[in-house]
């Protein structure tokens, strides 16, 4: 019989074993991956992960020296793969889709209060709400919406008008630029007046607690919760404050939902909001086919969380992008000027705002230079063989969209600029496939709210330029967040000026 102390050694010795081997051994030594190059790993705890979520140049380097496929070491230099190779995107985003999962770490402990909704959902749950949910972002159902682009966009140019007006010009945009698609989200999501522009909002604050960047011990919070919920119990700041806003969450869909159910039993919702039409069609289809209570309140923080940061950091690229190209900035205000002679009266339709051809080339250049999503990630679920290489299953992939929309291969030498007209210039475009240009992903998990992201961000960047002229601060720095998405830092500010007439 082994006594106390030889057991409680024994057992410290296991637990060391396994970590040598899992951090030194399997990694460089035994994992099928140890064949595919790539940079070393740079540290015990982080690998390469860090530099890859604080940096975007090293990426290009590395792709550049080890080629489309290439090895880096995650946290405790778990080896995962940078893929830029076009065969491997198209076995992701088109052929074999739901070979993929998102992967659980990064997603941390979101799935608690989003749930499995369109965006956390895997495989045949994931195509039966698709195939509900399409039908909802049709052309006809985004039309609608466009007024309400209009009139939140105006509340905005007028707050950034009253500023101005009492004398300030150096003003931080990034803060109203997110309420103001926060405004939008609500509205055209679930017919919600979250008003955030304009006056504190509970379920708003809650939101942006959930969001809010988690200092080191969140995040590791929220990564260990996935596989010991109790932690999530333990009575510390962090949980108090997480658990209260997903309280918050929580009762306030559940009142959204039974209020929809209500008016759903009495008859058509006449809302032209995301919701109402999904309970109209949920109620055409077969019982098997239709969404429970639980899936129609998970698509409620799921439009809140996919629609609405990626939004406003795409209006804001596109600020900072112009206020450094004040020519191209003038072209655009040209196009828009002819387009709405009078400003107090911009109320452009859906098909005004898309015909708009140099607004497009802004919108799209944006997008590639600064997309929302900077990586598209995934975990295999299966082993898979590209070239020389197995790739087990777990294997981490990640695909570079910023690499892809950066690659002078794809868009020449002047793929690193900001050129809108490149757009029109139909030898560049007649190469560019949908593996190319990814900002909304592509294939069965693309971006289901493309149209009305498009729409949206047209409609808010044409109210701001056609009224106001951006410059950025002399001297100042831009900083995004990270590079995992491309975030900005908050505290950035533009001088604002007011377009006469
Ligand atoms: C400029 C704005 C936007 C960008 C750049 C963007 C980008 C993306 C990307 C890259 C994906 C794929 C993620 C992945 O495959 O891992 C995605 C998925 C998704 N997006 Fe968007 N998005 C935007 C706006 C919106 C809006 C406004 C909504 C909703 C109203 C929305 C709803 C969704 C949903 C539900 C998914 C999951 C689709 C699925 O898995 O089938 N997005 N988005």
């Amino acid at each position: 019989m082994l006594d106390l102390v030889s057991l409680v050694s024994f057992s410290v010795l296991g637990v060391i074993g396994w970590a040598i081997y899992n951090t030194y051994i399997w990694p460089f030594y035994i994992s099928p991956l140890r064949k595919v190059p790539g940079p070393p790993s740079e540290s015990l705890i982080y690998g390469n992960y860090k530099t890859f979520m604080t940096k975007e140049e090293p990426q290009f380097e590395w792709i550049k020296k080890y080629g489309q496929i290439v090895k880096y070491y995650e946290m405790f230099n778990q080896p995962a793969l940078l893929v830029t190779d076009p065969t491997i995107i198209q076995d992701i985003t088109l052929s074999n889709t739901y070979d993929y999962l998102k992967p659980l770490n990064i997603v941390g402990d979101a799935i608690t209060f989003i749930g499995r909704g369109l965006l956390f959902s895997e495989g045949d749950n994931h195509k039966r709400q698709k195939k509900m949910m399409n039908p909802a972002f049709t052309y006809a159902n985004i039309k609608r919406m466009v007024p309400t682009f209009t009139k939140v966009s105006f509340t905005l140019k007028d707050l950034i008008e009253d500023k101005i007006n009492s004398g300030e010009s150096n003003i931080g945009l990034v803060p109203y630029i997110s309420k103001v698609t926060l405004d939008i989200i609500g509205l055209v999501g679930f017919n919600y007046e979250f008003n955030c522009l304009t006056s504190q909002n509970e379920l708003a604050d809650a939101y942006s607690t959930l969001m809010s960047s988690p200092s080191i011990l969140g995040l590791l919070i929220g990564r260990l919760s996935n596989y010991l919920p109790f932690i999530r119990s333990i009575p510390i700041e962090a949980n108090i404050k997480f658990n209260h806003a997903r309280a918050i969450v929580s009762r306030e869909s559940k009142e959204l939902i039974a209020k929809k159910s209500k008016e759903s039993e009495e008859g058509e919702l006449k809302g032209n909001d995301l919701l109402s039409i999904l309970f109209n069609i949920n109620k055409t289809l077969p019982i098997e086919e239709q969404m429970t209570d639980e899936e129609l309140r998970n698509q409620i923080m799921t439009f809140l969380l996919a629609g609405h940061e990626t939004t406003s950091t795409a209006t804001f690229w596109a600020l900072h992008l112009l206020s450094q190209h004040s020519h191209e900035q003038d072209l655009l205000r040209e196009e828009l000027v002819k387009a709405f002679p009078d400003k107090s009266n911009f109320n452009p339709t859906f098909d005004e705002i898309n015909s708009l051809e140099y607004l497009n080339c802004i919108v799209k250049e944006t997008l590639r230079l600064y997309s929302p999503s900077t990586f598209i990630r995934r975990v295999s679920a299966k082993d898979k063989v590209f070239g020389n290489y197995l790739i087990p299953m777990n294997t981490t992939i990640m695909i570079s969209t910023t690499a892809i929309h950066k690659s002078s291969e794809i868009w020449g030498p002047t793929a690193k600029e900001f050129n809108p007209k490149r757009w029109l210039d139909p030898t560049l475009t007649k190469n560019i496939s949908n593996t190319s240009f990814l900002p909304f992903n592509t294939g069965s998990r693309s971006c289901i709210g493309s149209k009305l992201a498009l729409a949206e961000f047209k409609v808010l960047l044409s109210m701001l330029i056609r009224n106001f002229v951006f410059q950025l601060n002399e001297g100042a720095h831009v900083e995004r967040r990270t590079y995992a998405n491309s975030k900005p830092d908050s505290n950035i500010k533009f001088n604002i000026s007011k377009v006469e007439s």
